[in-house]
This record gives C-alpha cells, sequence and structure tokens, in this order.
C-alpha cells in the first residue's frame, strides 16, 4: 500500500512562553530559515530574540488556540483524515517540520511498520527554500529504506487554484463582494529571491491562476506579502501598509484571502484577521473580510488526493 506524508511547517503545543520559547528555537534554528553565521546567530536568538518575542508570541497564539490545540496543528490533522477518506487504498499520515508530530519520528515508524513507497507532499503550495526545501532536507536525512519521491509545489495546479476560487466565490454568495480582493502571501527576504529562489514568482503564477479560475482578470487581484521577520527587506508590497493605504484612499471594505497557507493558523487568524483587520478600520476602512484558508475542506480534500495520484510534479 502506498503512503502519502503530509507536511506542514509545525506549530507550538502549548500558548505559553516555554512552549513558543521550544517552538521558535527549532524553526528559527534551521538554516534554510536564517542564514546568519552560527556563532552570531545562536547567542543572539537565545539570549536576545527568544526571551524577548516568545511571551508576546504566546499571548498571540493563546487569542486564536482552539480546545483541540493550535489551529495549524488541528486543521492539519483533520485535513489528513479527510485526504485518507479519499484515498481508501493508500495509507495517509501527516507530521510537522518543527514540533510534533516530528518527521523524523513520522519517518522511523514508517519504516518500522515496512513502508515501501512513500510520497511526502509538503502543505507549501508556492516552493520556496525556506519551506519546501528544508523539508526535503530532513526527508534527506531521515527517511531510509524506501523508495521516497516529493511533491516539488503546486502553485498552479487546476485543481487548488479551483478549490481557492470556489472559497472565494462562497464568500462574496455569503457576504457580497468587498472593493477591493486582496491575496495576501507569507513573504521572504528579498535576498533569497535575488539568488534564484522560485518563491516570488509562484506568488505571482498561482494570482494568476486564481484569477483565471474566478474569471477575473488578474488586474482585479492585489498581490502582498506579509509576516516580515527582522529588519531586512522582504518580498513587497506588505500587505499591511498596502491595506492601510487602500483605507485612507477611501476604500471601504475589502476581502483577504491567504492562499500560500493550506491551513489556517496564527499568520491568518491572529495577523490578519485581527492585527490587519484592525489597522484597516483604524486608518478609514469600514471592513476587512477574511476568507479561511481550504482547512479540511471536500474541495481542499480532493484537490491534494488528486496530486496525490498524479503522474506528474513528483520527483
Ligand atoms: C507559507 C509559507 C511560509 C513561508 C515562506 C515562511 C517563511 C518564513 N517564516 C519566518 C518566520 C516565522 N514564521 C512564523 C509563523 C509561520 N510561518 C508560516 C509559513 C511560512 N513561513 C506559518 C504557517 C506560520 C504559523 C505557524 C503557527 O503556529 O500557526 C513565525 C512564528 C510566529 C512569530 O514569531 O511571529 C516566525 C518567527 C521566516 C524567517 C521565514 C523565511 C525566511
Ligand atoms: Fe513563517
Ligand atoms: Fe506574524
Amino acid at each position: 500500500m502506498p503512503t502519502l506524508l503530509l507536511v506542514n511547517l509545525g506549530t507550538p503545543s502549548a500558548p505559553t512562553a516555554q512552549a513558543v520559547t521550544t517552538y521558535l528555537d527549532e524553526f528559527l534554528s534551521d538554516r534554510r530559515v536564517v542564514q546568519l553565521p552560527r556563532w552570531l546567530w545562536r547567542p543572539l536568538l537565545r539570549k536576545l530574540i527568544l526571551p524577548r518575542r516568545s511571551p508576546v508570541v504566546a499571548h498571540k497564539y493563546a487569542e486564536i488556540w482552539l480546545p483541540g490545540g493550535s489551529p495549524l496543528a488541528v486543521y492539519t490533522e483533520q485535513l489528513a483524515h479527510a485526504v485518507q477518506q479519499r484515498l481508501p487504498q493508500w495509507k495517509v499520515v501527516h507530521a510537522m517540520r518543527y514540533g510534533a508530530p516530528a518527521l523524523a519520528d513520522t519517518l522511523q515508524q514508517l519504516q518500522a511498520e515496512g513502508t515501501s513507497q512513500l510520497r511526502v507532499l509538503p502543505l507549501y503550495p508556492q516552493y520556496s527554500t525556506t519551506t519546501t526545501a528544508s523539508v526535503a532536507d530532513a526527508i534527506a536525512m531521515h527517511a531510509r529504506g524506501m523508495q521516497v519521491q516529493m511533491l516539488h509545489d503546486y502553485h498552479a495546479d487546476a485543481g487548488w487554484a479551483q478549490a481557492i476560487a470556489a472559497s472565494i466565490r462562497a464568500h462574496w454568495a455569503a457576504h457580497g463582494r468587498a472593493e477591493k480582493l486582496v491575496l495576501s502571501f507569507h513573504g521572504i527576504p528579498q535576498r533569497l529571491v535575488n539568488q534564484g529562489d522560485p518563491y516570488a514568482a509562484h506568488c505571482e503564477g498561482s494570482a494568476t491562476a486564481i484569477a483565471s479560475a474566478l474569471g477575473l482578470p488578474r488586474t482585479e487581484l492585489l498581490l502582498t506579502y506579509q509576516s516580515r521577520f527582522g529588519r531586512e527587506r522582504w518580498l513587497q508590497p506588505y500587505t499591511l501598509p498596502t491595506l492601510e493605504a487602500l483605507a485612507r484612499n477611501g476604500v471601504k471594505n475589502v476581502d483577504v484571502v491567504c492562499p500560500g497557507f493550506a491551513v489556517d493558523c496564527l499568520e491568518t487568524l491572529e495577523e490578519i484577521s485581527m492585527q490587519n483587520a484592525g489597522a484597516f478600520t483604524t486608518a478609514g476602512g469600514q471592513a476587512l473580510r477574511y476568507i479561511p484558508c481550504l482547512n479540511a475542506s471536500a474541495a481542499h480534500a480532493e484537490a491534494l488526493a488528486a496530486l496525490a495520484i498524479s503522474d506528474s510534479g513528483w520527483a
């Protein structure tokens, strides 16, 4: 029986400063994520950044925490179950790049169970060295004794783009259409794109695919980048100042969708839906209406199941 492994970023085990410290320490120690020399970065991270950032970020997690845990963990698990229901001939499991369930443990267990054929689907529609390549590193390190294939990306997959478009149309049917539709993607440093990371091109490609699935000209959609970390220049335009400028220029309402996130998480539920929504109204807007991620929806599970059994994109 072939096995499908869905991999997401990972999230803290509790909305506490201690759990956030453990999570961010692992995440931000990955050389794919922060490229500073270790002798400089380790003490900076451990002595300065984690003690200051963790309590603040823990408070943000507390605002979005679900009865079953962190939204990213809850929705990723539900999504894996929904995909399993659509692939009865497969075994479908999930793991996290950072935190639990750990990728290393999951791979060890699959090996112990005698898994021979494994397909790894990172839950990042757009490829980036900071995310997808880091999953590939961990797979290369820990997958032993099985034939492994990984999906590079699905940024322009028709089934996925149709699913996003359908979620936008459903939101419009329920709430009416706002004056602007903003597609907000997680940013990365501009430097990485200059060095060849295809992430920005993939985000542009996703915007084109989603516009086409909506039957709209690409010019009707605004593409922005959120969640900047650190002082370096990241991909632009940034989401927050774009929303504030729209409000100042008289735009009363905007719809925001985050097609770089497979499931809702801190960056969508807190940053966009709470923080940025507040900033939009403070700047004179009436309402920022957040369109949820695909999460464990039937359309999402079907799109991923179709990718799992596809002949193309796997290497
Ligand atoms: C969707 C793709 C993502 C890319 C690309 C990405 C790059 C990236 N992220 C950081 C730093 C942080 N990201 C944080 C949270 C976070 N990031 C993603 C996804 C991508 N990151 C998700 C899904 C989440 C949410 C996790 C959750 O638990 O809900 C955080 C933690 C929060 C905080 O401290 O603000 C950091 C830090 C960098 C540096 C980077 C590329 C270089
Ligand atoms: Fe991130
Ligand atoms: Fe953030």
